[in-house]
């Protein structure tokens, strides 16, 4: 356990990349079979990026009732979905195939120039399938988690309490714009995975506990996280 402020996470640390890819996949599967059994429409959230791509592989095959879940990404980059930083393309050829291809893809990008000319509807969209039920995000050495990056323009109103659903980010680090959920709305899952790896991955993570969530955004949803670690 980590703790300050009164925020809390649970840290767990593996032997190995592909020994803890596998334990995550079957840990979301299990909380993902746990909300099958009192909802009947089910959400799971997933960032893009370089890390999750080996849950995905093992996600997909998990016998699950994959037609009552709805898949969101935590958050895009905006580009055409044949782009390859899509984060929508690596969904669609590592997640949604196999027996997951059953679910629902709920779209956090549609073909426009700029997000902010199609965020309305994406959030109508998304929000029919809030609560979030199982949350994995991934996290970045300089801290950021989904779209939230320390010195992004949008970064205050993506953290605040009363943030929508989901903004547009533009930051320093991202060379394209984002569409991103905001933290209070990635805070109200209610089963939280973060996936990291590597030594910088792992002192950032402590040294975002004597900083502020504008310096460290992951902050705003580690509370009750479990954080998976691989060297
Ligand atoms: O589109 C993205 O980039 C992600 O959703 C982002 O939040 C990612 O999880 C972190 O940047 C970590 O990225 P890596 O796993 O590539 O280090």
């Amino acid at each position: 356990m980590a703790g300050d402020q009164g925020v809390s996470y649970t840290f767990c640390p593996y032997a190995d990349r592909e020994m803890m890819m596998l334990n995550i996949s079957n840990r979301i599967a299990g909380d993902l079979e746990t909300a099958l059994g009192s909802s009947d429409r089910v959400s799971l959230v997933v960032p893009g990026g370089t890390t999750p791509g080996p849950i995905f592989d093992d996600l997909c095959d998990v016998d699950l009732d994959w037609s009552r879940v709805d898949v969101m990404l935590s958050d895009e980059r905006w580009v055409p979905e044949d782009h390859d930083r899509s984060n929508t393309l690596l969904l669609k050829r590592r997640l949604l195939v196999g027996r997951a291809a059953a679910a629902r893809l709920v779209p956090l990008y549609r073909a426009a120039e700029h997000p902010e000319d199609v965020i309305d509807q994406l959030i109508a969209e998304v929000e029919a399938s809030l609560p979030i039920s199982v949350l994995l995000l991934g996290m970045g050495a300089d801290m950021h988690t989904a779209s939230l990056f320390p010195g992004a323009d949008r970064l205050l109103e993506g953290l605040s309490r009363n943030a929508p659903t989901l903004l547009p980010m533009r930051a320093p680090g991202a060379p394209e714009p984002r569409i991103t959920f905001s933290a209070p709305a990635l805070d109200g899952a209610l089963a939280k995975h973060i996936v990291i790896t590597g030594l910088e991955k792992r002192d950032a993570l402590e040294r975002a506990r004597d900083l502020s969530s504008e310096d460290a955004p992951v902050k705003a949803i580690w509370n009750d996280a479990t954080i998976h670690w691989a060297e």
